[in-house]
């Protein structure tokens, strides 16, 4: 997907973004650093579609989309299966269902199936929501910090996670970090932005192979 000279401003003096263009290759893990309030979200919404650039294009390749927000919000009066189930049509679809399990079972999540939201931990919840991106399979993979608030051991595991499936269906992945050795350990590429309006100050493919899977 490609971002072409693009614009954002809220209000009259803001300017978080102008004449910003970013290319991404598709079926790459791109990571996005840089300091809190630079404009990482922002580029999140507008890559998903959630948010118009003031000025400027947008350009997406990819017809499917799945998003991992910093925080879980799942559906409360949802079980985690549910919740996972939601994005697909559980009817009859055995195959994905099969799938959306085995996914709950790798990301540790088998035990609380028939939980409520309320009822898991912070880092629970998130497995959940990146559980719920993955399952069906989207060619664009947008992720918002979301790995922030996991303890090391999961986070570590759903990098894993996240690497492994990237591995098999090959997704275009723009993930925002503030971690940098996380995203050089999952990025093809890792880009910083800085400065304001926003810019990219550093820009970097990463040939990380062998932490791959
Ligand atoms: N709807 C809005 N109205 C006004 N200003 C906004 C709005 N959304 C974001 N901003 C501003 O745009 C800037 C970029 O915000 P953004 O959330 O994209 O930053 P970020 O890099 O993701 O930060 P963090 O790492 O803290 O999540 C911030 O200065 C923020 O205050």
């Amino acid at each position: 997907m490609q971002f072409k000279q693009v614009t954002v401003k809220y209000g009259n003096h803001r300017t978080i973004f102008e004449d910003f263009s970013l290319d991404l290759t598709a079926g790459q893990i791109t990571c996005i650093m840089g300091a809190s309030g630079i404009g990482k979200t922002t580029l999140l919404r507008m890559a998903a579609g959630l948010e118009q650039p003031s000025g400027g294009m947008i350009h997406r390749m990819e017809t499917s989309i799945g998003i991992v927000f910093q925080e879980p919000r799942l559906l409360p009066f949802q079980t985690v299966l549910e919740n996972v189930q939601w994005v697909f049509d559980r009817e009859g679809n055995t195959e994905t269902n099969r799938y959306a399990l085995s996914l709950l079972e790798k990301a540790g999540l088998t035990h609380v199936l028939h939980d409520y939201p309320h009822q898991l931990s912070g880092g629970m919840k998130q497995r959940v929501a990146i559980v719920r991106a993955f399952v069906s399979s989207p060619q664009l993979l947008i992720m918002d910090e979301p790995f922030q608030g996991l303890d090391a051991w999961t986070k570590r595991e759903m990098q894993k996670l996240l690497l492994l499936l990237w591995n098999k269906e090959k997704p275009t992945v723009l993930l925002a970090t503030h971690d940098q050795e996380e995203a050089f350990a999952l990025g093809n590429r890792v880009i910083v932005l800085g400065g304001t309006p926003a810019a990219i100050i550093d820009d970097r493919s990463t040939d990380r192979e062998e932490l791959r899977g």
